[in-house]
């Protein structure tokens, strides 16, 4: 079957219905996660001018790397399985540019070749090439992971095992999972005395995404790690508090509401998970021929502007939790900035928001 995404033409297997079977993998649902590479490819070179290589690391039919061609990077796609090596070649051909296929274990490949940019696209967790890609790579990492269920605690000793970290089920689970995911890539690149900065991140159906940019010294190893810390969450009355930090002291009862089913997850990611700066950039590189291109711009928007603070909250959870109705977003986010709190909307739902306020603060604020 042939697809057409953004600027290229790829031919691509018809996918049986039922998970993963023997062809060649190609998900039409990762559209948007694809646009959104391109645009924050175009963006990056803005921002990294040396930057010229891109490793498909995981390339199936080679959709990615394909439209990075297109786009002039000087791309390599790998992969294990020797029927997506054979697609990749014709994919390329069909659309008349040149690239590099390589039929490997991209672990060994990344310990061998150093790429300016490698793009880690896996089946679940991308940890088993973490170290490897991190280790190696000159300027960006761009990781997806699906295996929300570990990552958000609710498979919890697979998250903890994956992970290296506690991950709590909250009701911001998708933002657990990213925190969860990117502190585990930071801790690996800080083992390797590279700092890896959060410049791009999205938690989207099923899936949390993120573009790390890296510097190669201790000290900026160092700083990242000061991103990592605790999260406190009160399971009774959703008070949540942040601790910065790799040693935790969870209070023993909760500050707001004096119950003590307090969860404490980390060390997660506390720091900022997107560059406003790079989102807007990002936003401006996304073209008419993409599928998603509306939806990338409204997801940009939003994570432009989202307040970086380590979680957000969901007014219709909240106003569950208080019994009381909900109003609309604009009108509530409103009451907050009248009330002298920050407020911001969150990418993560239509009804999540991110303030500085805490918990009892919002109850108060929005209460007439
Ligand atoms: C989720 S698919 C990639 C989808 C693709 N990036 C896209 O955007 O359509 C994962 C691919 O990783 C390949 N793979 C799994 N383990 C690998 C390894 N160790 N080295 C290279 N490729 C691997 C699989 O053969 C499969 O084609
Ligand atoms: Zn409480």
């Amino acid at each position: 079957m042939q697809i057409r995404e953004g600027a290229v033409e790829i031919e691509v297997p018809e996918q049986e219905s039922e998970g993963i079977d023997d062809a060649v993998f190609f998900n039409p649902v990762q559209e948007l996660n694809r646009d959104l590479t391109v645009a924050a490819l175009r963006a990056y070179r803005e921002r990294e001018e040396r930057a010229n290589s891109y490793l498909d690391a995981m390339a199936a039919s080679g959709a990615r790397g394909v439209r990075a061609a297109v786009d002039g990077w000087d791309v390599t796609l790998c992969d294990l399985d020797p029927d997506a090596v054979a697609l990749c070649e014709r994919n390329l051909e069909r659309n008349g540019v040149e690239g590099e296929v390589v039929e490997r274990d991209v672990n060994a490949l990344l310990h061998e070749s150093v790429y300016d940019v490698v793009d880690i696209d896996p089946f679940g967790t991308p940890m088993p090439f973490a170290d490897a890609a991190l280790a190696n790579t000159r300027d960006l990492v761009c990781v997806t992971a699906t295996d929300t269920a570990p990552l958000c605690g609710a498979h919890f000793d697979s998250g903890v095992r994956k992970y290296s970290a506690i991950p709590r089920n909250t009701e911001y689970h998708a933002e657990m999972g990213l925190r969860v995911l990117v502190s585990a890539l930071v801790r690996t690149a800080a083992r390797y005395d590279v700092g890896a900065t959060p410049i791009l991140s999205h938690a989207t159906n099923h899936y949390a995404r993120t573009y790390l940019d890296l510097d190669h010294s201790a000290t900026d190893a160092n700083e990242a790690i000061d991103g990592l810390g605790h999260v406190h969450h009160c399971e009774d009355c959703l008070h949540r508090e942040s601790e910065p930090g790799l040693i935790a002291h969870p209070p023993e009862t909760c500050p707001n509401c004096g119950g003590n089913r307090v969860l404490t997850a980390g060390p997660i990611w506390l720091g900022q998970l997107t560059d406003s700066e790079f989102a807007a950039a990002t936003r401006e590189q996304v073209s008419e021929d993409m599928g998603t291109a509306e939806d990338c711009r409204d997801l940009l928007d939003t994570l432009e502007d989202e307040l970086d603070e380590p979680t957000h909250f969901d007014q219709h959870k909240l106003c569950k939790q208080w019994t009381r109705s909900a109003v609309a977003m604009d009108d509530f986010l409103e009451q907050l900035r009248d009330a002298g709190y920050e407020a911001t909307r969150a990418h993560y739902g239509g009804t999540t928001f991110k303030t500085d306020a805490a918990v009892s603060e919002i109850e108060a604020a929005t209460s007439e």
